[in-house]
């Protein structure tokens, strides 16, 4: 077999989720020497050697960074400055430094502060995920097929651009490169406020008085099924999201809400043919998302099986 090593050693910060299918696609791609793992969670770390996620296992970050060619952060966006003032001094010049965090502009600024001239600065962000977390639920196929961007800064060296690139396509992503801002700015509105919509839905039908807790369950059936699934996404990770990009969901949101009282209104007033325009222009986006081979017409039944299986 060809060599399919990119990076002699490889340091992932964080086996959660996204670091143990990073870590799984990468052991099955062979695409390093060493993949050094680092998690503050004994339980987790413990589970990720359990689970043969990588060749050393590191309580302390500082020893898995060491001599590391590429660090990958894949740990909740609030706690990027710590841990970049904990590993700065040990990275190796040269070096590639990048994370996975749902969030880019806030996080980019915060840990270019804090890490060293001498490495290469690339944040990155996969737009797949699960709402599990922990390294028991990871999976290598998780990128497969999927987009995951880029925002590399002016300082990042093109060649280091290119080696995360193609390291993100060698487990199965197609790479998109986005300005930081933009980012966020699309993301607010793909994924932020749809899980803040999910979240509230969800607890607006819990605090609900004429309808029991067991109702919401035996009748989340239909659409409210989906909206649980997104709501029993990680509290410390979302939480984190909407401290981070705190300007973009506010201005989406506000767009939202403003929508949300037209279509109150066209219920109000009954005006149908509002209604039916509208759900007849978002039926179409569905249909363009399916031609364009980003999603099936049926149910996701292999995210859904390793979504919907054993709980955390
Ligand atoms: N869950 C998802 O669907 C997606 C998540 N992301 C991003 O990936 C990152 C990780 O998310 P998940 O893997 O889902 O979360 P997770 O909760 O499954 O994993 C996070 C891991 O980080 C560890 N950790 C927390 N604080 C730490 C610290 N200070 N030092 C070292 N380890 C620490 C935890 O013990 C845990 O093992 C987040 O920044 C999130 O925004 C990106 C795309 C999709
Ligand atoms: O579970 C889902 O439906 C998701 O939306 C997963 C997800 C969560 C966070 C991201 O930054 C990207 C993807």
């Amino acid at each position: 077999m060809a060599d399919a090593i990119m990076f002699d050693r490889i340091a992932l910060i964080g086996i959660g989720l996204i670091g143990s299918s990073i870590a799984r696609a990468i052991l099955r791609a062979d695409l390093t020497r060493e993949l050094a793992i680092s998690d503050a969670s004994p339980q987790h770390l413990s589970e990720a050697e359990k689970l043969e996620l990588g060749h050393s296992f590191h309580h302390d970050p500082v020893e898995a960074v060491q001599d590391a060619d590429l660090v990958i952060l894949c740990t909740p966006v609030g706690t990027y400055r710590t841990i970049g003032e904990q590993i700065a001094p040990a990275l190796k010049a040269g070096a590639i430094v990048s994370d996975v965090g749902s969030v880019k502009e806030h996080v980019v600024d915060t840990l270019q502060d804090v890490l060293p001239a001498h490495v290469d600065f690339i944040p990155g962000h996969p737009i797949s995920g699960t709402e599990k977390s922990g390294p028991r639920h990871g999976f290598a196929e998780l990128f497969d097929n999927r987009f995951c961007i880029l925002t590399p800064t002016e300082d990042a060296s093109q060649q280091a651009v290119d080696r995360l690139k193609a390291l993100w396509e060698a487990i199965g992503s197609e790479v998109e490169i986005m300005d930081a801002k933009h980012h966020d700015l699309v993301l607010a509105i793909t994924s932020h406020v749809p899980h803040l919509i999910a979240y509230n839905i969800v607890g607006t039908a819990d605090d609900l008085e004429s309808v029991t807790k067991s109702e919401v369950i035996k009748f989340s059936a239909g659409g409210f099924r989906d909206f649980t699934r997104i709501a029993a996404s990680d509290p410390i990770m979302w939480r984190d999201v909407f401290l981070n990009n705190r300007d973009a969901v506010l201005e989406m949101l506000g767009r939202f809400l403003e929508d949300l009282s037209m279509l109150q209104r066209a219920v109000r007033d009954s005006d149908g043919e509002m209604l039916e325009s509208l759900f007849t222009r978002t039926r179409n986006i569905r249909r363009s998302i399916i031609d364009a081979g980003q999603e099936t017409d049926a149910p996701d039944f292999g995210r859904q099986h390793h979504a919907e299986t054993d709980s955390e």
